[in-house]
C-alpha cells in the first residue's frame, strides 16, 4: 500500500485535479492508496492575509470570495449537477464557519496562534472534501477523512509535534475499518489532546504523508509536486541543474534545510525511522521517473548530490576573553536563542575560542542581539565580551553529498571555484557528519557562486564561460564566426560552453546573460544595442555577476587597457589580442601579472606575438621551467614578411602593401606596421617575458621608410606617399637581388639589448625560405644551445589570429 501526497498546485484547478485522479487511479488498481491533499494552491496564503486583516481591522471579503469562486468552479466542472449539492452545502457550512472565527478576530483585534491554526484548517478541510466528493463519483469508494482527529500533537500552535504513538495506534485502527476505501485525507493540519485544531508547520502535508506512511508501514511514500524531484540546485538559479534518481534520508534533509523547498525536511523523519521510500513525483511530467530517497541508495559517481543556498541570512560575531575556556558560554548562548524560538542557521567557532559566529533570519537578527546584550550584562560591562556584531545581507551556499566523506580535495575544489570567480567567503562550517560544507557569502555573490560550484563539481555537464568581448572588426568577426562553427564541437569533445554575454565596438554595446546569438549577432547590436559606452560596458559585466567571466578585447585602442586592472580586480580573467596593454610602460605590465596571479585569474595574450603560432607560451613554458633565454632572432611582422616575399618582379610596393591590408594583416593604421612599431611591441612583450624590464625606449629600430612617409599624417596621406617614394623601394628591391638576396626585417633580443633591423639575407641564411605572411623565431637558451628552438608559420591574418584568441579563450575554461 502506499500513501500519495498531492501539494497545492495538483489540487489548484480543475484540469489539475482531473490529472489526480487519473494517477489515484491507476494506483488503486493495484490496491487502495492513502491520498494525503493539500489546500489549492495560493489558498493558505489567502487564509493567512485574511486572519491578519481581521485583526488589523480591515475588510477581508475579496479574499473570502476568492476561496468560494476557486471552489466552486471546481465542482461545476467535475460534478455533475445532481450530485453538487451537498459538496456546496458542506463547504458553505466552512465558509460560514471560517466567516464567524474572522468575525471574532475583527471583533477582538486579536489573533492568536491557537485561532490562527484553526483559520487555516479550512484550505486542507475544503480542498481534501471536495475532492474525496469528485473521486467518489468516478470510483466510488472514496471517503474525505480529517486527519486533524487522527494526528494528535502537543499544544504547539502553528509547529505542533506529534505524539507518535497514540497518532499510529487512531491511524491504524481507521485504516484498518476503512481498509476497502480510498482515504482522502486533510494534510498539514492536526489536533491537540483537548480536541483543537493544531498545523504542522508550513509544508506539513509532507509530514502528514510521512506519519501515515509510517503508521501504516506503506509501501512507499509518493509526493506528488510541480517540479522534477530534487535537483542537483534551485533551477531558477542553475539553468543546468539537474534532477537528481536517488538521494540518503540525510542528504535530502541537508539539500531540503538549506533552501530546496522540494519537501518539508522533517518528513524524512517518520519515513527514516520506518526505512520507507519517499518518492518524489510531477504530477504534470508523467514521463519523469522521480527522486527516490531511501536508505539503500547505490553508489554514485556524483561526487557531491547538490548545491542548497539560503539567499538572506545575517550573521552574528560575538568576541571577547570571556568566552575562553568557559564551558558553559556557548550552552548558555544557544540554549537562550532556541528557548526564544530563534533557528541557528549555522555556527563556526575560532579554536583559540575567542570568537563565535552564528547565523540567523535577519528578521531574528535583532531579538537575538537584544537577549544577548541582557544575558550576558555581567560579561560586557567587564569588558570580558565585545558588542556583539550584526552582518546583514549574506547568503549560506551548501555542498550536501555523502560522497563527501570518502573523497579528499572536496572542499578545494569549493573553495577554487568560489576564490577564481572572486567570492570573498566570511564564515565555513564544515558538519561533523562531512556531508555538508557550508559557507557564507555576500547575497549579491549567491548566483554566480551557485553556478560556478554548480560547474566546478557536475563537470560530465557542459561548463560554461561568460565571454565579454571589445571589438567586432576583423579580428573579433572572425572569432564570432569560429565560435558559432565550434561550438557542436566545443560541447562534444570539451564539455564546455562559450557564451558571449557581451559585445561592445565603438558604436554599440550589447549584453544578454543567456548568451547572445552568434547567428544575427550583427543585426541585434545595430537594432537593439544601446549607445557603447566603455566604462558602462565594464561596470554592467561586473554587474551582471556571472561565473567563468572572460574580458576578451579584440581592438587597438589604448582606453580598454586602462581598464585591465579593474577587471582583474574583479576576478575576471583577460584574453587579449591588442598590445598597447603590453607594451605600454613596463610597471603596468607587471602589475597585469601580479594582479592577474593576486586575483586567481588568467591573462592570456597568445597573439600579442606571431598572431596564433605558440611563441608566447613556448617562452612561458621554457622559463618556467628554468630555462634562460640566450638570444631571440625573429621576423615577427607578418605585414612586412608578406611585403617582402611578394615585393618582386613587377610588383609595385605601394601596391603589395594595399594587397597585405586587404589580406587582413596589417593593423587597422598600416602605418604602425610599416614604421616598425608594431614589430616593436612584439619585441619588447616578448623581451619582458624573457626577464627584461625593458621599455618601447629601449628597442633601436632601422627604418625601411623614407622620412616622408614616416611623416605622413593620414593613412591616405602615407599611401601617397609610398607611390610618390616608388623609385626609393624599387632601388631597395634591385640592390638585394642583384646580389641574390632578399630583404628581411628581423629583430634581435641579446644580452637584454633588443634591435630591429632591416638586412639583405642569402640563401645560407635560415630566415631565406619564408613565403606569405610567415613569422619565424628561434630561441636560443641554456636548453636549446646548439641548436635553436623554432617556430615559424603564418604570423598574421584573420583566421590565425581569431583562432589563437579562440585557444586563449578555451584555455581559461580549462583551469575554472
Ligand atoms: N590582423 C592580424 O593579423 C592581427 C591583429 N592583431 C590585433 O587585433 C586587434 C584588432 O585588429 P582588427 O580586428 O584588424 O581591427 P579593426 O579595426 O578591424 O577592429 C577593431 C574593432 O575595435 C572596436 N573598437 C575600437 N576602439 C574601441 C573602444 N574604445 N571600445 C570598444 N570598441 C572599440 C572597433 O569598433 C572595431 O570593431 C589589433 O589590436 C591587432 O593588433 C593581433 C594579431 C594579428
Ligand atoms: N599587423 C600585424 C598582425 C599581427 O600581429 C602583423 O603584420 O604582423
Ligand atoms: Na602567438
Amino acid at each position: 500500500m502506499k500513501v500519495l501526497k498531492f501539494g497545492g498546485t495538483s489540487v489548484g484547478s480543475a484540469e489539475n485535479i482531473k490529472t489526480l485522479l487519473r494517477l489515484v487511479g491507476e494506483e488503486k488498481q493495484k490496491n487502495n492508496p492513502v491520498v494525503v491533499l493539500s489546500a489549492m494552491s495560493g489558498v493558505t496564503n489567502l487564509l493567512t492575509d485574511m486572519a491578519e486583516m481581521a485583526e488589523r481591522g480591515e475588510d477581508y471579503d475579496a479574499h473570502l470570495k476568492e476561496i468560494e469562486a476557486r471552489h466552486f468552479a471546481v465542482i461545476r466542472s467535475l460534478l455533475p449537477a445532481a450530485a453538487q449539492n451537498p459538496v456546496f452545502t458542506r463547504l458553505k457550512i466552512f465558509f460560514n464557519e471560517l466567516e464567524d472565527l474572522l468575525q471574532a478576530v475583527a471583533n477582538l483585534r486579536e489573533l492568536s496562534l491557537q485561532t490562527k491554526d484553526q483559520i487555516l484548517s479550512y484550505g486542507e478541510r475544503c480542498s481534501s472534501f471536495m475532492i474525496a466528493h469528485i473521486a467518489a463519483q468516478n470510483f466510488g469508494n472514496a471517503i474525505y477523512v480529517n486527519g486533524a482527529e487522527l494526528i494528535k500533537t502537543d499544544s504547539n500552535f502553528g509547529q505542533a509535534k506529534v505524539d507518535t504513538e497514540l497518532t499510529e495506534m487512531l491511524i491504524k485502527n481507521f485504516y484498518q475499518a476503512n481498509k476497502d476505501k480510498v482515504l482522502f485525507v486533510t494534510g498539514f493540519i492536526s489536533s491537540n489532546a483537548a480536541g483543537r485544531i493544531t498545523t504542522l508547520g508550513r509544508g506539513g502535508s509532507d509530514y502528514t504523508a510521512a506519519v501515515w506512511g509510517a503508521a501504516l508501514n506503506a509501501e512507499e511514500i509518493e509526493i506528488w509536486t510541480d517540479v522534477n524531484g530534487m535537483m542537483t540546485a534551485d533551477p531558477r538559479i542553475v539553468k543546468k541543474a539537474f534532477s537528481l534518481q536517488e538521494l540518503s534520508y540525510t542528504e535530502a534533509m541537508e539539500l531540503s534545510y538549506f533552501g530546496a523547498k522540494v519537501i518539508y525536511p522533517p518528513t524524512m523523519i517518520p519515513a527514516f525511522m520506518k526505512k520507507i521510500p519517499i518518492v518524489i513525483k510531477n504530477t504534470f511530467e508523467p514521463n519523469f521517473g522521480g527522486t527516490y530517497i531511501k536508505s539503500d541508495v547505490k553508489a554514485s559517481n556524483l561526487p557531491i548530490k547538490g548545491i542548497s543556498s539560503i539567499d538572506h541570512i545575517s550573521i552574528i560575531n560575538l568576541t571577547g576573553s570571556g568566552m575562553v575556556g568557559k564551558a558553559g558560554f556557548s550552552g548558555r548562548l544557544f540554549s537562550l536563542l532556541s528557548r526564544e524560538q530563534i533557528n541557528v542557521v549555522l555556527i563556526t567557532q575560532s579554536s583559540s575560542e575567542h570568537s563565535i559566529t552564528f547565523a540567523v533570519k535577519p528578521t531574528d537578527a535583532g531579538q537575538a542581539i537584544a537577549l544577548i546584550k541582557k544575558e550576558f550584562e555581567l560579561e560586557l560591562d567587564a569588558n570580558k565580551l565585545a558588542l556583539p556584531e550584526v552582518e546583514n545581507n549574506l547568503a549560506v551556499l551548501a555542498i550536501v553529498g555523502e560522497n563527501m566523506k570518502r573523497t579528499p580535495g572536496m572542499s578545494g575544489r569549493l573553495f577554487n571555484a568560489l576564490g577564481r570567480n572572486g567570492i570573498n567567503v566570511r564564515a565555513i562550517a564544515q558538519g561533523s557528519s562531512e556531508y555538508n560544507i557550508s559557507v557564507i557569502i555576500s547575497a549579491a555573490d549567491l548566483s554566480k557562486a551557485v553556478n560556478a560550484v554548480h560547474d566546478a563539481f557536475f563537470t560530465d555537464l557542459k561548463r560554461t564561460l561568460n565571454i565579454f568581448c571589445l571589438g567586432t572588426g576583423n579580428i573579433g568577426k572572425t572569432l564570432f564566426n569560429q565560435l558559432k562553427e565550434q561550438m557542436p564541437f566545443l560541447a562534444a569533445n570539451n564539455d564546455l560552453q562559450v557564451k558571449v554575454t557581451g559585445i561592445c565596438n565603438t558604436r554599440k554595446m550589447i549584453f544578454n546573460a543567456d548568451g547572445l546569438s552568434l547567428e544575427n549577432w550583427e543585426s541585434e547590436l545595430s537594432s537593439n544595442g544601446e549607445q557603447a559606452d566603455l566604462a558602462e560596458f565594464v561596470a554592467k559585466m561586473k554587474a551582471m555577476n556571472l561565473p567563468n567571466c572572460v574580458f576578451v578585447d579584440n581592438t587597438a585602442a589604448e582606453t580598454p587597457i586602462e581598464f585591465y586592472q579593474g577587471v582583474f580586480e574583479s576576478s575576471i580573467s583577460v584574453v587579449t589580442c591588442n598590445k598597447k596593454g603590453n607594451s605600454a610602460d613596463f610597471a603596468q605590465y607587471k602589475s597585469f601579472k601580479d594582479t592577474a596571479r593576486k586575483f586567481g585569474v588568467d591573462f592570456y595574450y597568445e597573439t600579442n606575438v606571431g598572431a596564433g603560432l605558440p611563441i608566447i607560451r613556448t617562452l612561458k613554458e621554457l622559463m618556467m621551467s628554468g630555462d634562460k633565454v640566450a638570444r631571440i632572432e625573429a621576423i615577427l611582422s607578418g605585414t612586412i614578411s608578406y611585403i617582402f616575399n611578394n615585393f618582386k618582379g613587377e610588383a609595385g610596393f605601394y601596391q603589395t602593401v594595399k594587397e597585405a591590408q586587404e589580406l587582413g594583416y596589417t593593423e587597422p593604421d598600416p602605418r604602425d606596421d610599416l614604421n616598425g612599431k608594431d614589430f616593436m611591441r612584439k619585441m619588447l612583450i616578448l623581451a619582458r617575458d624573457a626577464g627584461y624590464p625593458l621599455e618601447a625606449a629601449d628597442v633601436k629600430i632601422d627604418n625601411i621608410l623614407p622620412e616622408a612617409c614616416l611623416n605622413a599624417t593620414s593613412v591616405e596621406d602615407f599611401y601617397a606617399e609610398l607611390q610618390k617614394n616608388a623609385a626609393y623601394f624599387e632601388d631597395l628591391k634591385n640592390k638585394a637581388a642583384n646580389d641574390g638576396k632578399v630583404l628581411r626585417y628581423i629583430g634581435k633580443l641579446e644580452d637584454g639589448n633588443v634591435e630591429i633591423s632591416l638586412q639583405m639575407v642569402d640563401d645560407s641564411h635560415p630566415f631565406y625560405m619564408l613565403s606569405g605572411s610567415d613569422n619565424i623565431i628561434s630561441f636560443t637558451t641554456d636548453r636549446y644551445k646548439s641548436r635553436p628552438l623554432v617556430v615559424k608559420g603564418p604570423g598574421a591574418g584573420a583566421e590565425v589570429t581569431a583562432a589563437g584568441v579562440f585557444a586563449d579563450i578555451i584555455n581559461v575554461g580549462q583551469t575554472t
